[in-house]
């Protein structure tokens, strides 16, 4: 149990309201206690009525860290493309140190914390179709509930201002997380059905394929990653709660994302790690080379050897290891990492997969470690600047923040970002998914047309729409 009393969080929002009549400016009171375990989609849909526009959703591999988030404390944003990352730190580092108070501590993964992400190329043209996402976009949610090992907390993260007195911050703190966590809601669980399916260009995307193995060949880069748009529309509006409920259980190995925007939603269960940051140790993943599942355990145990041997994947995969590697050898101390790849399966495909962790040095941050690192080869290419200028020319998408990296972060700068990949932006009843692969010089357009159909269908399965089928 935590120790934060009704007298105790009395007595530190009356400070925070002191001090806020006596500067003018605004204090952060997180009040933090244990709570019953409900699901974390209960409390979206909770908070739906109140909160619908501004929702969240994060969960960990193994759900061992969930949180759902409602309401917005404060926003974190910027649309200068060159200093995005910086300017984000800046603002939440200027945040913490001047609002914040830190008079409490907090259980990892609740408290204050930021959530949001950024976008794939913030030199991209962009379209109508992410409005709603700008460059860079980070807020604190209002009201978090999270499970951290298979214990609840209830967060309420409170803007003391001076104009307001503190009964009145207690009692609308009681009344929300009276509604938020009432555990006896019954999300819907309606079934919606796909009534048009449309694939984006399917033909002109595989002659950029063809491009690219072209553009490799003459030595103009040694990998870029393509991607695509498959369209979906359903008979009923889509349900943030509903889609995510299902991604949790098909997708065990895979993290679990929803970022709501008004109207818009963009989530996924996307296997891929960017970095974690946990006090000075960082760990990142590499994930790049796939091969579909078997229909038996014969099979897939057959086509996991296959692409523990083939030469096109393990290229696609030893350039992200080189470059992660390299990445994180200049902000680390030490770094560690096995000399050959494992498999990683999900439920539809398996991958190669190094994992890479290290001690970072002193003055680098979590944030800082995520912009050396995006884009990785497995979503952008090998070099950096060249692959990501092919993509900004050739690729007939707007990636907004697909592929890009999506996360969190504590006051203390521990948290975890992973690249936004089997991943949709989901309007009312329509869905925008996106899939990529990696090109090589061998790669074919076809095989890589089949590979992003087979990565379009965790999303298709939770969305209620057919899937494609690989045997
Ligand atoms: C870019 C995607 O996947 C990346 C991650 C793992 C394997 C990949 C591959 O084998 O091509 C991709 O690099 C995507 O799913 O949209
Ligand atoms: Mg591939």
């Amino acid at each position: 149990m935590i120790a934060m009393t009704e007298s105790f969080i009395q007595k530190t929002l009356q400070d925070a309201s002191d001090f806020a009549k006596e500067t003018g400016m605004p204090k952060l009171v997180s009040i933090v206690k244990d709570v019953h375990k409900m699901s974390p989609q209960t409390f979206l849909m909770n908070g739906k009525r109140v909160y619908n526009g501004d929702r969240f959703l994060w969960s960990n591999p193994d759900r061992s860290y969930t949180f759902a988030g409602v309401g917005v404390s404060h926003i974190f944003t910027t649309d200068n493309a060159d200093g995005r990352f910086q300017d984000i730190e800046r603002e939440w580092k200027r945040f913490n140190e001047q609002t914040v108070v830190h008079s409490i501590s907090y259980p990892y993964g609740t408290g204050p914390l930021i959530v949001g992400g950024f976008s794939f190329d913030p030199n991209k043209q962009s379209t109508n179709l992410w409005n709603k996402f700008p460059s860079a976009k980070f807020v604190i949610p209002a009201f978090l509930y999270t499970v951290v090992n298979d214990q609840a907390y209830f967060t309420a993260n409170v803007m003391v201002h001076p104009h307001k007195e503190v009964h009145d911050y207690i009692k609308e703190v009681e009344e929300a997380e009276k509604m938020l966590l009432n555990f006896t809601t019954i999300p819907e669980k309606s079934s919606s059905i796909m009534v048009n399916r449309h694939e984006i260009e399917p033909d002109k995307w595989k002659k950029t394929i063809q491009k690219a193995t072209s553009a490799i060949k003459r030595d103009e880069f040694e990998k870029v990653v393509l991607a695509r748009e498959l369209r979906v529309t359903f008979d009923q509006e889509l349900q943030l709660e509903q889609i995510t409920d299902r991604l949790m259980a098909e997708q065990p190995t895979s993290y679990v994302f929803a970022i709501e925007q008004g109207e818009n939603c963009f989530l996924g269960a996307s296997p891929e790690r960017l970095v974690k940051k946990v006090k000075d140790k960082v760990y990142s993943t590499c994930l790049a080379g796939s091969i579909r599942r078997g229909k038996d355990e014969e099979e897939d145990g057959v086509l996991g050897k296959e692409l523990l041997t083939d030469e096109k994947n393990l290229i696609e995969h030893d350039v992200v290891v080189h470059m992660i590697k390299e990445a994180m050898n200049e902000y680390c101390e030490w770094i560690e990492s096995p000399s050959h790849p494992a498999l990683y399966k999900t439920k539809h495909i398996q991958h190669l997969y190094t994992p890479v962790e290290g001690e970072m040095k002193k003055d680098h941050t979590l944030l800082s470690l995520v912009e050396h690192l995006h884009p990785t080869p497995a979503l952008g290419g090998y070099p950096k600047r060249t692959s990501v200028e092919f993509i900004r020319d050739v690729e007939r998408l707007d990636r907004g923040w697909y592929a890009a990296p999506i996360g969190w972060m504590d006051v203390e700068g521990n948290g975890e970002f992973i690249v936004g990949i089997r991943s949709g932006l989901v309007k009312k009843n329509e869905a925008s998914l996106f899939a990529g692969c990696g090109i090589v010089a061998d790669s074919d357009p076809e095989s890589e047309y089949e590979e992003t159909n087979i990565k379009f269908n965790p999303m298709l399965s939770a969305l209620g729409g057919a899937t494609h089928d690989t045997h």
